[in-house]
C-alpha cells in the first residue's frame, strides 16, 4: 500500500509459506453483524471465478453487505481450522498481467501499485471485453473511498497534528511521479488502451493499495479474498503457498451461517489504516504516534548536536509506515505498563533527549567517550547525576504535553469542520475518522507520558545507578 517506498508497499500482508502456523486454539469474541442479505451486485461472481479458476474457490463463504461495504459472510456453519477459501494463482492478478509491450516500456522505478493500477485501467477500458470484468466491474468506484488522499484541504486540516497529514501529501507526491512516468507509455498506446486522467490512475492505485496482498510477485490482487474486511483481533490472515501455488485462509474460530467473517489485514494502526485502507477502528491497540524533536533553533550548540546526532544514531531498520526516517523522528508504540515492565519509550528516543540536554561542550564530549568505551552508541546509558537523567526525561514530558494537548484542541474543533449539506455524510464519516486516528494518539502519547512519569519518580526515590 504504500505509495512512498519505490515499490510502495505496505499491501495487505501474505505469509508466503507451506506450513500454516496459526494458533487456532482460541475462539476470538469478534464483534460481527449479521446479514443474511444473499442478493448484493455480486451475486454471480464466485461461480463466475470457480469457473475461471476451474476449482473450488469456497463453499463456505458468500458475498453478501454489510457497514463496511461489501463483506464475507458464513454461508453454512464454519468451524475453528477449517480452509474457508482457496484462490489459485492462476486467478490472481499481478504485474505479469501487464501487456508485453507496456511492460517493456515501464521504467523500473514504477512500483507494483502502480503496475497494477495500469493492468485495472486497461481491464476497465476493455469493459465487457475484458477477462476480468465481472471481477473489476466489482471494484469500489471512486466516490466510496476515504483513504486520506481523496480528503479535501479542509478535510486534511482535521488532521494536520497527525503525521498522516505528512504521509498523505507523500503519498500524493507518490502517485502523481508514477503517474507522468507511465503517461508518456500510454501515449503511444492510446488507440488500444483509450487515455486515462490522474483521477483515475489515483484512484486505481488506491484500489490497489487496499486490496493486494505482498506476494511472490511483488503484489497480487486475490479476487473474493479481497471482499474480506479486517479486524485487527482476528487471527486469520491470508496466507499463500507457493508450492501449491494458492492462497487461502483458515477459520480462527466458529462462525455460525450468516455471520460476517472477518480477517486481519496486519497489524496496522489507525494511521495506517486511513492513509491505506480508508477507514479506522474506535479502539486500535496497533496505534502509534510518529513523532519529530527537533532540536531548539536558538540552542547555542545546535549545530555540534546535530552532527553527532547524525554520526551517531542509527536510523531504524524497520520503516514503520514507509515514512522518510530522519535522525529525529521517532515512532512512539503504546506503553502498556507505566510500572516499568514491558517496553517503554524508544532508547533512541531517550538518547536525543539526553545529548538534547546537555549544556556544555564538556558534557558532550563525555558522552562521545562514554560510546567509545561502550558498544559505540551515543547516550544509551544514564546520566551519572540523577538530576540530569531526569531533566533529560522532563523535556521528553513537556513535549508529550504539548503534543496531546495540541491532538486535544483539534478534537474540540473537529465539530467546527463544515461542509455543504450534500457532503455532510462523507465530512461525517472522515471526522469520525479523524476523531479515532487522533484519541488513539493521544492514548499512545498518554502512556508515554505516565512511563516517563514513573521513570523520574524512580529515579528521585532510588537513585538512576
Ligand atoms: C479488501 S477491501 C474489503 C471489501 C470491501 N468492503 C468492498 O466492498 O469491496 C478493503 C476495504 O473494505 C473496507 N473495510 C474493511 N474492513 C473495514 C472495517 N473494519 N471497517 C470499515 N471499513 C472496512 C474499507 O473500505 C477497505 O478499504
Amino acid at each position: 500500500m504504500p505509495f512512498r517506498t519505490p515499490t510502495f508497499c505496505r499491501s495487505l500482508k501474505t505469509i508466503v509459506n507451506s506450513h500454516h502456523s496459526l494458533n487456532f486454539s482460541s475462539s476470538l469474541p469478534l464483534k460481527v453483524s449479521r446479514h443474511l442479505v444473499h442478493n448484493c451486485d455480486c451475486d454471480g461472481f464466485l461461480p463466475w471465478l470457480e469457473r475461471k479458476a476451474g476449482s473450488t474457490i469456497s463453499s463456505s463463504l458468500y458475498i453478501g453487505k454489510s457497514s463496511y461495504g461489501r463483506s464475507l459472510f458464513a454461508s453454512k456453519a464454519i468451524q475453528t481450522g477449517d480452509c474457508i477459501l482457496k484462490v489459485p494463482y492462476s486467478v490472481q492478478i499481478t504485474a505479469d498481467n501487464l501487456p508485453p509491450e507496456i511492460t517493456s516500456l515501464i521504467s523500473e522505478e514504477v512500483g507494483y501499485i502502480a503496475k497494477l493500477a495500469i493492468v485495472i485501467l486497461i481491464e476497465k477500458k476493455l469493459g465487457q471485453g475484458s477477462d476480468w470484468d465481472p471481477y473489476i466491474s466489482c471494484l469500489p468506484q471512486q466516490g466510496d473511498l476515504h483513504n486520506t488522499i481523496f480528503w479535501n484541504e479542509n478535510e486534511l486540516e482535521m488532521i494536520r497534528q497527525s503525521s498522516v497529514y505528512q504521509e498523505t501529501i507523500n503519498q500524493k507526491s507518490q502517485i502523481e511521479k508514477d503517474f507522468f512516468a507511465v503517461r508518456p507509455v500510454f501515449e503511444c498506446f492510446h488507440q488500444s488502451f483509450g487515455v486515462f486522467t490522474y483521477k483515475d490512475f489515483m484512484h486505481a492505485c488506491t484500489l490497489v493499495g487496499s486490496r493486494a496482498w505482498g506476494s511472490t510477485k511483488g503484489l497480487s490482487l486475490i479476487p473474493f479474498a479481497d471482499f474480506f474486511n479486517h479486524d485487527g483481533v482476528s487471527e486469520s490472515i491470508v496466507m499463500s503457498d507457493d508450492d501449491k501455488q494458492c492462497s487461502e485462509v483458515i477459520a480462527d474460530r466458529d462462525y455460525a451461517p450468516g455471520e460476517q467473517v472477518l480477517i486481519r489485514y496486519g497489524k496496522f494502526s489507525n494511521a495506517t489504516l486511513v492513509l491505506d485502507f480508508g477507514f479506522t477502528v474506535p479502539y486500535n491497540t496497533y496505534d502509534q504516534v510518529q513523532i519529530q524533536f527537533d532540536i531548539p533553533k536558538h540552542d547555542p550548540m545546535h549545530g555540534m548536536k546535530l552532527e553527532l546526532l547524525q554520526r551517531y544514531l542509527v536510523l531504524p531498520t524497520e520503516d514503520v509506515k514507509g515514512v522518510e526516517h530522519s535522525v529525529n523522528s521517532f515512532t512512539i508504540k503504546e506503553v502498556k505498563s507505566a510500572r516499568g515492565k514491558g517496553k517503554g519509550i524508544p532508547q533512541s528516543l531517550r538518547a536525543f533527549a539526553r545529548v538534547l540536554s546537555c549544556t556544555t561542550r564538556q558534557e558532550l564530549n563525555d558522552l562521545v567517550n562514554e560510546a567509545a568505551l561502550t558498544d559505540g552508541r551515543l547516550a544509551r546509558r544514564p546520566f551519572e547525576g540523577i538530576n540530569r537523567e531526569i531533566q533529560a526525561h522532563l523535556m521528553l514530558s513537556s513535549l508529550f504535553a504539548r503534543l496531546i494537548e495540541e491532538r486535544n484542541a483539534a478534537i474540540k474543533s473537529l465539530d467546527s469542520f463544515n461542509s455543504p449539506y450534500l457532503l455532510c455524510e462523507r465530512l461525517a464519516v472522515r471526522r469520525s475518522m479523524a476523531r479515532d486516528l487522533l484519541v488513539g494518539e493521544i492514548r499512545v502519547l498518554k502512556s508515554a507520558s505516565a512511563w516517563l512519569e514513573n521513570y523520574c519518580d524512580l529515579a528521585m526515590t532510588r537513585g538512576v545507578r
